[in-house]
C-alpha cells in the first residue's frame, strides 16, 4: 500500500514502528492493522487515508498484520481490520472490524484536547440472558446444523484471520460442503466453544457434531490422506 501523505506511514519493522511512535510522544496516532487479502481492509485503508488527509496532525501507521506479527501480537490483534488509537504509548481506543463511523469518531474524539484518561474499552459482548445450559444447547445446535461446520473469524468470503482464511480456502479447494459461523459476531459462543470443545483457538472444524481440530490438524489430515474420508464420510 503506497503512502500518499507525509503523516501516513507504512511500517516496515518493529524498530521503525517504535522510532516513529517515539519521535513525538504528545502526538495522537492511529495504527491500522490490515492484510492484503481481506476485502474489508481495502475499504478501511481508503477510510484511513482520508482520515490522514483530513487530520494532518494525526500520525497514521499502516501495519500489515501478518508481515509485522510481533507488532500485531503486542497489541493483541486477533483479526483484521483492527485499529488502535494511541497518544505516545498510551492506548486511547481500540476499534475491531470495518466500522468506519466508529473509527472516524474515535479519531475525532482523541485528537481533541484535553486528552481523555487512558482506557481500554471492553470488547463488545451482545447482552444475553442465556443460562450456561441454554448456551450449551445453542452451541450444540450450531455444531450440528450441517455435517461439516466451521467456526471461524469472519466468513469464507471475508475471513478476518489468516488461519480462518487458510482453512476455509482448503475446504473450498476440496469441495467440502460446510456451514460456517463467525465467532467474532458472538462473544458467548467464542468463549463457550473453547470450553465445550476443550480447544483454545479458532478455527474449529466440526464434523458430525464433534471437534476435528484447527488448521494444523486439518492440514495434517490432508497430508496423510485422511481428509476426504473424514470430511465427506467416504
Ligand atoms: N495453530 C492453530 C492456529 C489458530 C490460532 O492460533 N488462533 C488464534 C488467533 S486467530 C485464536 O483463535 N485465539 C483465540 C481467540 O481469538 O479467541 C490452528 O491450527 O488452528
Amino acid at each position: 500500500m503506497a503512502a500518499s501523505q507525509a503523516n501516513l506511514i507504512p511500517v516496515t519493522s518493529v524498530e521503525h514502528f517504535q522510532a516513529t511512535l517515539s519521535s513525538d510522544l504528545t502526538r495522537t496516532s492511529l495504527i491500522n492493522f490490515w492484510a492484503p487479502w481481506a476485502a474489508p481492509c481495502a475499504q478501511m485503508n481508503a477510510v484511513v487515508a482520508e482520515l490522514a488527509k483530513k487530520h494532518p496532525t494525526l500520525l497514521v501507521l499502516n501495519v500489515e498484520a501478518e508481515e509485522q506479527a510481533d507488532i500485531a501480537e503486542s497489541f493483541d490483534i486477533e483479526a483484521v481490520p483492527s485499529f488502535v488509537v494511541l497518544r505516545g504509548h498510551t492506548l486511547l481506543a481500540r476499534i475491531a472490524g470495518a466500522d468506519a463511523p466508529a473509527l472516524t469518531q474515535a479519531v475525532a474524539k482523541h485528537l481533541a484536547p484535553p486528552p481523555a484518561p487512558a482506557a481500554a474499552p471492553a470488547k463488545t459482548t451482545a447482552p444475553t440472558n442465556e443460562t450456561p445450559e441454554e448456551l450449551e444447547k445453542r452451541m450444540r445446535g450450531l455444531m450440528n446444523q450441517r455435517r461439516v461446520v466451521l467456526f471461524m473469524k469472519g466468513t469464507p468470503d471475508e475471513p478476518r484471520c489468516g488461519f480462518s482464511r487458510k482453512i476455509s480456502g482448503l475446504l473450498r479447494d476440496h469441495s467440502v460442503d460446510f456451514a460456517h459461523f463467525d465467532i467474532l459476531s458472538d462473544e458467548d459462543v467464542r468463549q463457550g466453544l473453547k470450553k465445550l470443545n476443550d480447544w483454545p483457538t479458532f478455527p474449529q472444524l466440526i464434523v458430525n457434531g464433534e471437534l476435528v481440530g484447527g488448521l494444523d490438524i486439518v492440514q495434517e489430515m490432508v497430508e496423510n490422506g485422511e481428509f476426504d474420508a473424514v470430511m465427506k464420510g467416504e
